[in-house]
């Protein structure tokens, strides 16, 4: 099992066991979606200012950052990584350009 496969498996047993007192995880998920959700956004902006004014090394631990609590995210909706995996697997190959450039001809 891939690294993030098994993160979301715990991710997902921390969720169902609802021990907050125990679990960083359980206890986001006792704080409910608005504030996984925030939370999110606020890694995604502390990525950001690393990805401007940071080291590698800050980079690399708000990239961390994010891929966990976006899983979490995912694990409170109910939706599964593998779900996600299997779009970009559908998108693999196709460029962004082209992409974008049949999305334009569909909106006319
Ligand atoms: N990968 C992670 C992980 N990455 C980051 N974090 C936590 O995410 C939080 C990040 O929030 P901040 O840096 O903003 O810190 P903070 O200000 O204390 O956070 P808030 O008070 O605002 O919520 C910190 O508490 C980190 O410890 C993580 N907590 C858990 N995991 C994984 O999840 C598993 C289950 O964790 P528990 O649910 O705690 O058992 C662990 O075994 C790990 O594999």
């Amino acid at each position: 099992m891939d690294t993030l496969t098994r993160l979301e498996t715990t991710i997902r047993q921390r969720i169902a066991s609802a021990d907050s007192g125990k679990s960083y995880v359980a206890q986001l998920h006792a704080r409910g979606l608005p504030v996984i959700a925030r939370k999110l956004g606020e890694e995604a902006v502390e990525t950001v200012i690393a990805a401007l004014s940071g080291s590698d090394e800050e980079l690399t631990g708000e990239a961390a950052d994010i891929l966990f609590h976006l899983i979490v995210l995912l694990a409170e909706k109910g939706v599964p990584l593998a779900d996600v995996l299997a779009e970009l697997d559908r998108r693999e190959g196709t460029s962004g350009l082209d992409e974008k450039a049949s999305r334009a001809q569909q909106e006319g």
